[in-house]
């Protein structure tokens, strides 16, 4: 057979007619579409109406330079060359893939064939395979920071997507000498945290020293933080005191409450996180430390410097690496898990084993945990010791957790003295002021009126601050 010669006739075969020629092109699985010299499309095969929805008569005769102006079939046309790849059909919204080749009578184009296929599903199920894959790498590399944490983060109890991420962020800084800043709101563990992190560091074997820039009246921080020498005031010591940062020398300081502090002690703080240098109260010498700094706060910095109740500087030497941990509400898929870990906790203490009821659960997946984790300790510590059973039911919980729905109907069934009855409304007007001032300490206790001796005393009793 001569090149170029693509048929010949047998008795099944006797003449190759225009009608046999569609047949064969009507049957191809690609749309075939030819235009002539003016883009008139003058002929489509069936799969055109198939694959593309749009039935032959309507667009037969009609310009395709009209209708798809940017088309390869196009582009050939007016090119003489050939085409092959992929586009996009902005008249249908749909990719295909092809070819578009042009018709020579002569030397003269006369038209132009294209013949090509719908990939919108091919590309949209590519696209969403790259994401799969995306997504599944990162899992994977989520996955594996995860299992290459230290032990004292893995002990950190926590699946949520974003507590995660900071335990991930935390190992990773824990390993360097930077300070840390880490934010959350009251009970959410970030005290827990700052453990964790002077635990994976090389500073594991020396100390950790805390202190609560919030507890410390403001006479008296200056000398807990630098220390003091002998005779510096009235009622000091003899032979002076070690400050906190002296104690924390080779390890780590961690600095509670930091957002607390008053602008007099953020100055002198500044210095210490500077030089790594200070002078005792009431000394002249110069004492230098070695220190890792990991400071926590509840409160919202950077509307403190616009208040100008927060030093622009100290913020910025304290926000170096800021670890997030979120409030429990917004965290619930870690509700059980921290649960089930103070129920194995208070099984042991109580000596048998605890559940919780249903009904109990419901309450703590609707309640709103204003006191985070901390508060569900204490909740958990509160039920162990009243349920004498081994299931934890509504009635063995505080009553400021339970709806208003949920109440026992009449005190009078109870066997409370008046003693208890006003603690737990004293607690329940801290917990709920607290949660309405943010958690903002000093403006909570100014709130209720009462003085920051008493209000960390009654913090402690019931159990709001450990
Ligand atoms: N992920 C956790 N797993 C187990 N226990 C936790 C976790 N986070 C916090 N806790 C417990 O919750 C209580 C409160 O934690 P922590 O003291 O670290 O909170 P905090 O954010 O530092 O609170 P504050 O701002 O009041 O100082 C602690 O008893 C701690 O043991």
């Amino acid at each position: 057979m001569s090149a170029g010669i693509h048929a010949v006739t047998t008795i099944d075969f006797p003449r190759w007619d225009q009608a046999l020629l569609f047949k064969i092109l009507d049957n191809i699985h690609d749309v075939v579409l030819v235009i002539d010299s003016h883009t008139t499309i003058v002929y489509v095969n069936e799969a055109y109406a198939r694959i593309l929805g749009v039935p032959v008569e309507k667009v037969l005769g009609r310009r395709l330079d009209k209708i798809e102006p940017d088309s390869a079939a196009i582009k050939a046309l007016h090119s003489g060359k050939s085409i092959k790849g992929s586009e996009h059909l902005k008249s249908l919204g749909i990719d295909v893939i092809g070819s578009a080749f042009p018709l020579y009578k002569g030397k003269q184009i006369i038209g132009c064939i294209s013949t090509f296929k719908n990939v919108t599903e091919e590309l949209e199920l590519n696209r969403e395979l790259q994401q799969t894959k995306g997504v599944a790498d990162y899992l994977k590399e989520q996955l594996d920071q995860w299992e290459q944490l230290p032990l004292s983060f893995k002990e950190y109890v926590g699946q949520n997507r974003n507590v995660k991420e900071t335990l991930i962020l935390a190992a990773k800084v824990a390993r360097t000498d930077s300070t840390v800043l880490i934010r959350g709101e009251s009970g959410v563990g970030k005290e827990v945290l700052a453990k964790a992190v002077h635990n994976a560091s090389r500073r594991k074997n020396k100390p950790l020293i805390k202190v609560n820039c919030a507890a410390i009246p403001e006479s008296l921080i200056e000398s807990e933080l630098f220390g003091y020498e002998e005779g510096a005031y009235t009622g000091a010591k003899k032979g002076g005191k070690l400050g906190k940062f002296e104690l924390a020398h080779s390890g780590t300081i961690f600095l509670d409450e930091i957002g607390d502090m008053s602008l007099t002690m953020q100055a002198k703080l500044l210095r210490v996180l500077q030089e790594r240098e200070f002078e005792r109260v009431g000394g002249s010498a110069t004492i230098k430390v070695d220190i890792r700094v990991i400071a926590a706060t509840n409160r919202d910095l950077e509307t403190m410097i616009d208040e100008k109740t927060f030093r622009k500087d100290l913020y910025y030497r304290l926000n170096i690496v800021p670890l997030n941990l979120n409030p429990l509400r917004e965290r619930k898929d870690d509700l059980i898990a921290l649960t089930q870990t103070f129920l194995d906790q208070f099984s042991r203490e109580v000596g048998h084993e605890l559940s919780l009821s249903p009904q109990v659960l419901r309450i703590f997946q609707n309640y709103n945990w204003p006191g985070n984790i901390r508060e569900l300790q204490n909740v958990l510590e509160h039920a162990s010791i009243v349920c004498n059973g081994s299931t934890i039911e509504i009635h063995h919980l505080p009553a400021n957790i339970i709806p208003m729905n949920n109440q026992p109907p009449d005190l009078k069934d109870k066997t409370y003295n008046l003693k208890e009855i006003v603690a737990r409304v004293e607690k329940e007007l801290i917990v709920s002021a607290l949660a309405n001032n943010n958690n903002n300490r000093t403006k909570t206790m100014e709130v209720l009126g009462i003085s920051r001796r008493a209000f960390y005393d009654k913090l402690r009793r019931y159990g709001i601050e450990e």
